[in-house]
């Protein structure tokens, strides 16, 4: 079994404020946190906590204020915007809760449009696996509006592992789904992990989303709070109910 030890990114001391002065917002207030390799991390918290914050920063969508991302052994720091761009083509599968899939093109085409556009050859066995893991050898010439929003995320999921990345970000993945079709895009994760050794981290507000994880990490007020090992439904439910109640009496 491969060990399961190596770190495929990691925040150190982030902090991210928004604005100046009295209008200051510290989205990341001194976060610190690691993500292993071969693991599928869910990251929850009330609302307006600091995820999407966190999940920007680590994948080089924006940087922060002070403190460190580092990817694999790469420090994002380090990095000039090109090198940025060219790590974010490379090097990580984005998932998104609008699927940003291009509507003109078919669903291969979309498949394959980030290898494309890197310059490098689709792997057509590689590929063949991936569609045919995610139930989509029949919908390949489809363009995206003629798809469910279930199987225009499965396309979006394909799309993130046909270049085989370091590590697959997902931004509220099940977002715009109905249950079956959450649960559904919820294993493909859960099988990109387990089948393909991938990395996945997730941001959602769905507990029985973050079921599927093998770990989630709670944020609140920019920090990191709690984390669960083994989460079910249940547990995380229980877990944010503990928040609200916190949360409560400091509530103006
Ligand atoms: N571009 C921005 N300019 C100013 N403040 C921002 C900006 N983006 C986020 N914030 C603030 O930073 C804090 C953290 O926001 P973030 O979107 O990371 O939270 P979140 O946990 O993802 O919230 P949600 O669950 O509602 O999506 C919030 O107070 C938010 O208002």
């Amino acid at each position: 079994m491969p060990a399961h030890t190596a770190t495929a990114a990691r925040a150190i001391d982030l902090i991210k404020i928004y604005g100046t002065g009295e209008t200051a917002v510290h989205a990341l207030d001194g976060v610190n946190a690691e993500f292993a390799a071969g693991e599928f991390t869910a990251i929850m918290g009330p609302s307006g906590s600091g995820k999407s914050t966190l999940m920007h920063c680590l994948a080089g969508l924006d940087t922060a204020t002070s403190g460190a991302v580092v990817l694999g052994d790469t420090d994002l720091t380090d990095l000039s915007d090109k090198q940025m761009t060219q790590l974010r083509r490379d090097r990580i599968g984005f998932v998104f809760q609008a699927f940003n899939l291009v509507p003109t093109l078919t669903a291969l085409e979309n498949i394959t449009l980030p290898v494309d556009i890197a310059g490098r050859k689709v792997d057509r066995e590689w590929l063949d696996t991936v569609v045919t893991r995610l139930g989509l050898g029949d919908r390949l010439d489809h363009r995206p509006g003629e798809l469910s929003g279930g199987q225009q995320q499965r396309v979006a999921c394909a799309r993130a592992l046909a270049g085989r990345p370091d590590i697959i970000f997902g931004d509220e993945p099940t977002g715009n789904l109905d249950s079956r079709s959450s649960g559904e895009v919820m294993s493909i994760l859960r099988a990109a992990v387990d089948e393909f050794g991938q990395t996945v981290v997730i941001v959602t507000h769905d507990p029985r989303a973050a079921s599927y994880a093998d770990r989630v990490v709670f944020l609140a007020d920019g920090r990191i709070v709690d984390e669960m090992r083994d989460p079910t439904a249940e547990s995380v439910l229980d877990r944010m109910k503990q928040f609200d109640a916190v949360a409560v009496p400091t509530a103006k």
